[in-house]
């Protein structure tokens, strides 16, 4: 009898109807898991691309940018994937034979439609824009400018890629643009952190920016940015002083000294023993100093070395202007300028000159920096040579006067003090990209920072398939104990003996 009811209670639990439940119930689960990997796995990744070239005033440099097809018009991370230096001067050079300036650009072209996948040149959008070299040759002759634009322009269009047309940056564009970059790459902006200053010195001018807490752009609008970035308000303080970039201020200086030494100048910025025949029309061939041209110079100067950096650094002050401050404070020429406030990126010519000169550790207190930056200056020429055999010559010999325009400019020009100094960071990359305008300018034509913060998924990936998973099995095991009535244990009836 026992017997018998054992075999129909594992009849009971061997029916057809429970193995079909069974099955099924593991089969949707499968399924549920399944679907619930594969459904929201992140895409197979595509890329999608843009192109900047930077016309600086002393050179072009082209940058590819990469980011993940899906992402754009989102947090995505945008970085860069290649650059390459155009050979040759800047564009603004090439003032009187126009299509040379178009033509440079073709060998960094070339390499863009190698590196950008064949199947994507078509929609990646390409960009040029200049900055002071073009704006000085704007002022000066705006027909010139207008025809390096037409060349460059003609040699992009042939181009494979998506052009987008050649214009001049605005000074506030430039320094705003920059700003952009450095906090986007080091996530400030999506995370609405607290942002970091941007300090961008070039061959011809140089910018400032930076958020402060007392500024609201109601004493100089000129100098305000306002931006709506991922939910948050920004309202940017800068500014960008043409004819300040480190070439035009080295002529500002040299003019200063042909004033009164005609024919012989005798430079405490370069190191001893340094001596060049230089041109007065080529120093004076710049709107930055052509007023200050001395009547009846010689056709040729002396330019010799004296290394001193002190005597340097009261030549560059010269350049400044600290009277006439209609606000209530000013960097220099009558410019507004809140207190410097925050962390600071200094880049380009800041970073090849400091990183040159081994002092972008900014631990080392100013007093230590303006040492061995006199101990620098007083090295004599030929020792300087031997030392720095691989350096161009023209670079080398500069060094002593641009990091002593670097000291003055932060210290007298835009009031770093001994403390403050320290929150400045010279960078040439961050996370791979390189600081400089060019990315900022990018994100911005492509609509690339949303003005609000994008809706984010609930979980992450991984969090949602973990979860659906533990649901599923727990699910599982609620069913296979709502099988319990059918166990052989369960519904063995009381023995009666
Ligand atoms: N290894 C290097 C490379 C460049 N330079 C100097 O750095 C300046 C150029 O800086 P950059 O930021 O490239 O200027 P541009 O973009 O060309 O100029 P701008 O932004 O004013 O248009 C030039 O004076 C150049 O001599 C340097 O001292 N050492
Ligand atoms: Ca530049």
């Amino acid at each position: 009898m026992s017997a018998q009811r054992e075999m129909k209670e594992k009849n009971l639990w061997h029916t057809p109807v429970t193995i079909i439940i069974t099955v099924i119930g593991v089969i949707a689960i499968v399924a549920l898991v399944t679907v619930a990997v594969l459904q929201n796995k992140p895409l197979h990744q595509k890329y999608k691309y843009g192109i900047v070239l930077d016309a600086g005033s002393s050179h072009t440099a082209l940058y590819i940018y990469e980011w993940p097809a899906e992402k754009d018009n989102n947090t995505g991370r945008v970085e860069q994937t290649h650059s390459c230096k155009v050979k040759g001067p800047g564009i603004s050079s090439y003032a009187s034979d126009p299509v040379k300036a178009g033509e440079s650009l073709s060998e960094c072209m070339q390499e863009a439609q190698l590196k950008v996948p064949k199947d994507r040149h078509q929609e990646t959008p390409l960009y040029l824009g200049a900055t002071a070299g073009m704006r000085l040759l704007n002022i000066e002759n705006s027909s010139a400018s207008d025809r390096v634009f037409q060349a460059v322009g003609e040699a992009l269009q042939k181009s494979p890629f998506s052009f987008q047309g050649a214009r001049i940056l605005s000074g506030q564009e430039e320094g705003a643009f920059g700003w952009v970059t450095v906090n986007y790459l080091d996530d400030r902006l999506s995370q609405g952190l607290e942002t970091t200053g941007a300090l961008d010195l070039g061959g011809a001018s140089t910018q400032i920016s930076f958020i402060s807490d007392s500024f609201d752009g109601s004493e100089s609008p000129a100098n305000s940015v306002t931006f709506r970035l991922y939910g948050n308000d920004y309202n940017l303080y800068t500014h960008s002083f043409l004819c300040y970039g480190k070439d035009q201020v080295l002529r500002l200086v040299l003019a200063h000294l042909t004033q009164s030494g005609l024919g012989n100048v005798a430079d405490p910025c370069f190191h001893s023993g340094y001596m060049e025949t230089k041109n007065y029309s080529v120093l004076y061939d710049s709107p930055c100093v052509s007023d200050r041209k001395p009547s009846g110079a010689p056709a040729t100067f002396t330019h010799s070395g004296r290394g001193d950096f002190l005597q340097c650094q009261e030549m560059v002050k010269k350049v400044f202007n600290f009277t006439n401050c209609k606000y209530s404070q000013c960097s220099f020429n009558g410019v507004f300028q809140p207190l410097v406030q925050g962390p600071f990126g200094a880049f380009s010519a800041y970073y090849f000159v400091m990183n040159f000169l081994n002092l972008t550790d900014t631990s080392i207190p100013l007093e230590v920096v303006k040492e061995k930056l006199t101990r620098y200056c007083a090295t004599p020429w030929n020792e300087i040579q031997q030392q720095h055999p691989k350096v161009k010559v023209k670079y080398l010999a500069e060094y002593c006067f641009s990091g002593t325009y670097i000291l003055t400019l932060l210290t007298e020009g835009y009031n770093f003090t001994s403390e403050s100094y320290s929150d400045i960071k010279f960078i040439k990359k961050i996370k791979g990209s390189d600081a400089g305008w060019t990315l900022g300018y990018m994100l911005n034509l492509t609509n690339m920072i949303p003005a609000e913060a994008p809706d984010t998924p609930l979980l992450p990936h991984a969090g949602y398939v973990s979860f659906v998973t533990v649901i599923a099995l727990l699910l599982f095991v609620l069913f296979i104990v709502s099988l319990r009535p059918l166990w052989p244990s369960c519904s063995k009836q009381p023995q009666i003996v």
